[in-house]
């Protein structure tokens, strides 16, 4: 329980004070509630006796203050104050439950956001080694259980808890037997729940993990339905939906049957006390007018603890059945947010460039001279041997130069190096003499990249090039430019709808060369002094190849590039090309001293 109370709070954080002012309105609408119900009894021994009334202390003493011409016309009075009271209790009950849905749903979105924003805010490796279907699976279904599952439920059990205390006060006020009765029949069910407490853990734990996995199967089967198709082997996918799906489906179906259990047991439990009370009390000759009063207010306690104890009874079972989701999502906030202090999201696109000193302006670093590897070596975790050994390399400001090797080379573990993506395992980037390390951002703020297989969005032309710009900040002039230097003018003329075309998922209406340059255009309009380009590996026809060559070309001018080359032929014009093996450059030089000599050796 304090494991629980120390993780809720933790995601929580700062929203206590929202929940301060809930338990307050909860408190009082929950005496309202007892005021009104506990008035009953009264007025129905009032109405089969009116003589009661001034016999009964506090009433009588109201009656004749109030000075009322007969009994009768206060009984009527009286039914219509406790009307009054159920209305502003049902009011004060709608206005609270009103503030409990919008307080959790509001939460929910900003726990999203808090999720999203500390994954992306973890480095590369982090996202080398987890599967985006489990982020996905987190923000998405882990939010919704915790916020419905957790928070919701909480909520709810707390408001029915307070209001079951205060109605439980009255009935032991009324008749302290009967209320031993219903205690012992509600200590039955929360029993019974308690017993079960594993099994509901171990199917909310179930439910959670197949829904991250179907959401990974999916994941994989869509993201390459190009591959399946071809190799025929949709049914393994669906194979493995299945699994998963009858998992989650037996585990979700045996969790909602068992949480009807509570239900059934106390409105039998409920049945049997009032039928036998009755029967209990006219054997052993008790009083009938007392008899009827207490009756009375047992059966609207009755009628309003039933919904409330299985409100109360489901709160639980689903609380037990979400600790997992509870402890996951507990687990990765605090996992990343120990990583880093986060940056909290902000509106404001500038924002993101927030240099490390807190200023407003974005992060700077002056890049006049040269760019310097310094013995640059690079390890990944779990890894025998380095990716990377000792790289020197020197990058003259405006000079192209080209990464060539075989594949395993290390060529785009330089390149993530480089990105800052990675964090060597030894040696220095320097900018002019200054390490890049003292301020990562104001770096990574010089730098463009176009990957080998860009990531187009479901979205126009316009959007996929400015990419993280809000329309309203687009720059219609650095938009032409980059579409004219990445040659994507004749494509724009051809569009439809010109920049404004949506390009479709993952650019679905592109050829690979189109799309490799909106890549270009991307880097481009982002106006970075230093491009770096993984080239793409897909065979391009003569032509596309022509036009994407020469929009690197063209920009090998303007421009410091570090090109990743698969396709010897595109590097001609670069500076010096380097060729890459086993983690280290073993030969440098022009295009004519290590790529042609290379050919004819
Ligand atoms: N995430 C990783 N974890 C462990 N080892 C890795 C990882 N990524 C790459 N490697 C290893 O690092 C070495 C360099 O890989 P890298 O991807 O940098 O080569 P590359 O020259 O870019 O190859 P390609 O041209 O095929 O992309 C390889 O031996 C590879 O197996």
């Amino acid at each position: 329980m304090k494991k629980f109370l120390k993780q809720f709070l933790y995601i929580l954080a700062d929203q206590k004070i929202m929940l301060l002012v809930l338990l307050a309105a909860v408190l009082g609408n929950a005496v309202i509630e007892t005021l009104g119900i506990g008035l009953i009894g009264p007025f129905i021994a009032f109405a089969s006796d009116p003589e009661l009334v001034e016999k009964t202390i506090v009433i009588g003493q109201v009656y004749d203050w109030l000075n009322f011409e007969s009994r009768e016309r206060f009984i009527a009075f009286l039914a219509l104050f406790i009307i009054i009271i159920f209305y502003v209790k049902s009011f004060l009950n709608f206005v609270i439950r009103r503030y409990i849905f919008n307080f959790v749903y509001q939460y929910q979105g900003k726990l999203r956001i808090r999720l999203l924003s500390a994954y992306m805010q973890m480095p590369y490796t982090f996202h080398l080694k987890n599967n985006s279907a489990f982020m996905i699976q987190s923000i998405m279904n882990h939010t919704v259980s915790f916020c419905n599952g957790i928070l919701l439920e909480l909520l709810n059990s707390f408001v029915s808890l307070t209001i079951i205390t205060f109605l439980s006060i009255l009935l032991i006020y009324t008749s302290p037997i009967a209320t031993i009765v219903i205690g012992l029949i509600l200590f039955v069910v929360f029993a019974i729940i308690l017993r079960l407490k594993n099994t509901l853990s171990r199917w909310g734990k179930t439910i959670a993990q197949s829904q991250a996995e179907m959401i990974r199967v999916v994941n994989h089967s869509l993201g390459s339905v190009k591959e399946t198709k071809v190799i025929g082997c949709e049914s393994f996918f669906l194979d493995q939906l299945d699994t998963q799906a009858q998992l989650y489906s037996t585990s979700l179906s045996d969790f909602m049957s068992f949480n009807q259990i509570p239900r059934i047991t106390i409105e039998a439990m409920i049945m049997t006390f009032i039928l036998g009370f009755i029967s209990v009390s006219i054997l052993t000759n008790q009083d009938f007018q007392g008899l009827i009063s207490t009756l009375g207010i047992f059966a609207v306690v009755s009628i309003r603890l039933m919904p409330l104890a299985t409100q109360l009874s489901k709160g639980l079972s689903v609380l037990r059945s979400s600790t997992f989701v509870l402890e996951k999502l507990y687990h990765d906030l605090k996992e990343l947010e120990n990583h880093q202090a986060l940056i909290a999201p902000s509106a404001d696109v500038a924002a993101q460039f927030k240099p490390a000193n807190g200023s407003l302006e974005p992060s700077h670093l002056d890049f006049e001279q040269e760019i310097l590897l310094d013995k640059i070596s690079f390890q990944y975790e779990g890894a025998k041997n380095p990716s990377l050994n000792q790289i020197q390399l020197r990058i003259k400001k405006g000079e192209s130069i080209a990464l060539i090797g075989k594949s395993g080379a290390g060529k785009t573990t330089l390149v993530d190096v480089l990105l800052g993506l990675l964090t060597p395992t030894g040696g220095d980037i320097k900018v002019d003499d200054q390490s890049v390390y003292q301020d990562l951002r104001a770096w990574q703020n010089l730098l463009g990249y176009i990957p080998q297989s860009i990531f187009l969005i479901d979205d126009t032309l316009e959007r996929n090039i400015a990419l993280g710009v809000p329309d309203h900040l687009i720059d219609e002039t650095r938009l032409n430019r980059a579409i004219e230097l990445a040659q994507l003018s004749e494509l724009v003329k051809e569009l439809p709808d010109g920049v404004n075309t949506n390009l479709g998922e993952r650019g679905a209406n592109l050829s690979g060369g189109q799309r490799q340059r909106v890549g270009i255009a991307r880097a481009l309009y982002h106006e970075r002094e230093i491009l770096v380009l993984d080239e793409a590996t897909s065979a391009l026809d003569n032509e596309t190849e022509a036009l994407v060559s020469e929009a690197i070309r063209s920009l090998s001018d303007s421009k410091t590039m570090i090109i990743i080359a698969h396709r010897l032929t595109t590097v001609e014009h670069c500076n010096c090309i380097h060729l890459m093996k086993n983690g280290q450059i073993i030969q440098s030089g022009t295009y004519e001293e290590v790529v042609l000599a290379a050919n004819e050796e």
